[in-house]
């Protein structure tokens, strides 16, 4: 371990965030009802520019009167290249209780970003006498916020979360499809050719660079890494697919965009009784070994030794979280 002792993220759970547009306020009473432990209302993509105005009004009523429960609630703002980013952050400030949680910035290419919209929420803040500060939540989904992954990630004691935008991150690095998230037909390998006819191809993860990156800023800092939309919401193999690829690589949660997709995001974020009970008895089994000088033991005819505590930890402390 570096000298620099890896912080911890926000102690909440953060498997599935259910998104809903803000100009639809009729299904804003069914997220909250919903299984999603975060509800992220949406000013920004699934809001026609005609209709910005008003969703913001849906959104703040919808804060201040809708029970969310013990949901962490996040609202999404217009990008900093927009002429809307700025009266989001004010007249949802300005105008909404305590209860919104966090504030998600979409679009984000460096700290410089996170700097101009913290300084306009601690003003807002300041000016109201706001109790509760905001957090920050930010789409990795440009080649800029790519290449700026780590500098965002420290940019502010605010930033709490990092999701990978897979729809707009590949618009942004030319990528040749049209598909948000999960398998791409045309990224993959083939085998060698000699001389067998029989040439079989292997699909690859053309998600993996961009997520280990988010993972590492999110883990460097004590942020939550999540995993974006997965846009064919009839395609329940395929998002689990997707999903079960990001938690294996360390990330804590995955959007919903569609109700269809909570139970699967629940259901891949939560440690099964197989893992948590594997993870309990190495632990006994790393007792036991430390009980007789040992660092190193044999569980079921493998290694464990004292990284083994600590990748079995991170599975008992998720099981514990989520309860
Ligand atoms: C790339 C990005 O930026 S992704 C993030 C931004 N995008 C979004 O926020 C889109 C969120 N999702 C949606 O708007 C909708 O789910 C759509 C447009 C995809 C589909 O909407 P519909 O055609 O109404 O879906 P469908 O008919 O299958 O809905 C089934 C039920 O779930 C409800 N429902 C649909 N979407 C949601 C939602 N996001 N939250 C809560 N309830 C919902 C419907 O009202 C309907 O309820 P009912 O059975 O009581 O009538
Ligand atoms: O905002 C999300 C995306 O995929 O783009
Ligand atoms: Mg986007």
């Amino acid at each position: 371990m570096s000298f620099k002792v890896q912080p911890a993220p926000p102690a909440r759970p953060n498997r599935c965030q259910l998104f809903a547009p803000g100009s639809r306020p009729a299904i804003f009473e069914k997220a909250a009802a919903s299984d999603a432990d975060v509800i992220n209302l949406d000013l920004e993509d699934s809001v026609s520019p005609a209709d910005k105005a008003e969703a913001r009004k849906n959104v703040i009523e919808a804060i201040n009167t809708i029970d969310w429960g013990n949901k962490t609630l996040s609202i999404r703002i217009n990008g900093l290249d927009t002429e809307f980013w700025y009266k989001d952050v004010v007249d949802i400030l300005e105008n909404a209780g305590d209860r919104i949680d966090q504030i998600m910035i979409p679009k984000v290419g460096n700290a410089g970003d996170i700097y101009a919209v913290d300084a306009l929420v601690t003003s807002v803040e300041m000016a109201k006498g706001r109790k509760k500060p905001i957090q920050f939540e930010v789409i990795i989904e440009t080649a800029a916020g790519l290449a700026h992954v780590e500098e965002i990630a420290a940019a502010s004691p605010r930033m709490a979360a990092m999701s990978l935008g897979a729809a707009d991150y590949a618009a942004s690095m030319g990528m040749q499809t049209t598909g948000i998230g999960g398998t791409q037909e045309n990224y993959y390998m083939v085998e060698n050719a000699n001389g067998d006819a029989s040439r079989a191809t292997h699909l690859g993860d053309p998600w993996h660079a961009v997520t280990v990156a988010i993972v590492s800023a999110c883990r460097t800092h004590g942020l939550l890494p999540v995993d974006g939309p997965f846009g064919d919401f009839s395609d329940e193999e395929g998002f689990n697919a997707q999903a079960r690829r990001s938690a294996t690589l360390g990330m804590v949660g995955k959007w919903a965009i569609h109700p269809k997709q909570v139970a699967l995001a629940n259901a891949v974020f939560t440690p099964s009784e197989a893992q948590i009970t594997e993870a309990r008895e190495i632990l006994v089994a790393m007792e036991e070994a430390e009980k007789s000088g040992q660092g190193a033991a044999v569980y079921k005819g493998r290694l464990v030794d004292l990284a083994s505590i600590r990748q079995a930890q991170v599975i008992v402390k998720q099981a514990e979280m989520i309860g």
